[in-house]
């Protein structure tokens, strides 16, 4: 069964500046959605209203259908991988996987540059490490949808390569909604795509239409 998770009509204002007055957003299970916009159009505030730690009126997402308050406090239906590190530095890696229940194995097989450093702090690993240990987190834990804020920062471009290859075979067991300043990355691995600008979402077919709503230079 195919479920979604949608942003719908959602306005947002800091003060006198409006940040959200027209989106229109939709995930679905199996699907990768990807957002993109330049800074501060937006985009984290909006991954914020879906998890229900930001405020913007009610009735503004949806999960199959009905509305949904407070999603982010349903793990088993929306994780979130946060722009900042989210797990304690003093922590060794077979802790932290072995908290969220996690195979240190599959994650060795995944990403095969943890070998014999199960037993290792986080505060040893590089940023890119960090993130991709992150990122496996979110990724693999048993949820319907997570929700992805940056997810290639500080990644070299083999790690993005590896973090891509393991988004496409984990899209099948949920659905992902990733925005991140790397088009090219987010294009490629994206079923669908948004650009938020100007307090809108527009739907993005081909990246000629980012290059006409002024995101790129082709
Ligand atoms: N609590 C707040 N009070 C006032 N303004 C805020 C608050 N939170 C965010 N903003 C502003 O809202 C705008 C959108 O912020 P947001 O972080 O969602 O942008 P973004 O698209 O994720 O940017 P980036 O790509 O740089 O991460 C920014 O101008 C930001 O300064």
């Amino acid at each position: 069964m195919i479920h979604t998770l949608e942003a719908d009509g959602i306005q947002l204002d800091f003060g006198l500046r409006r940040i959200l007055s027209d989106v229109y957003l939709k995930c679905e299970t199996g699907k990768i959605t990807g957002l993109l916009g330049r800074n501060g159009q937006g985009k984290s505030c909006l991954m914020n209203i879906m998890l229900g730690t930001l405020n913007a009126g009610s009735n503004s997402v949806r999960f199959d259908g009905s509305v949904i308050h407070k999603a982010g406090k349903k793990p088993h239906l929306l994780l979130y991988l946060p722009q900042f590190n989210f797990i304690p530095k003093s922590f060794t890696i077979y802790t932290v996987l072995n908290d969220f229940q996690l195979s240190m194995d599959d994650f060795i097989y995944r990403f095969p540059d943890f070998k014999d450093r199960r037993h290792e702090r986080v505060s040893n690993l590089s940023g890119g490490q960090w993130r991709t240990l992150e990122i496996y987190i979110i990724v693999k834990t048993p949820s319907l949808f997570a929700m992805l804020d940056e997810p290639f920062t500080h990644l070299n471009p083999i790690q993005i390569d590896n973090v891509k290859q393991f988004m496409l075979e984990e899209k099948a067991n949920k659905g992902m909604l990733i925005t991140d300043h790397m088009y090219n990355h987010l294009l490629e691995v994206s079923d669908t795509v948004y650009l938020l600008k100007d307090a809108k979402t527009h739907p993005i077919k081909t990246i000629f239409e980012l290059d006409e709503l002024g995101y790129v230079n082709l």
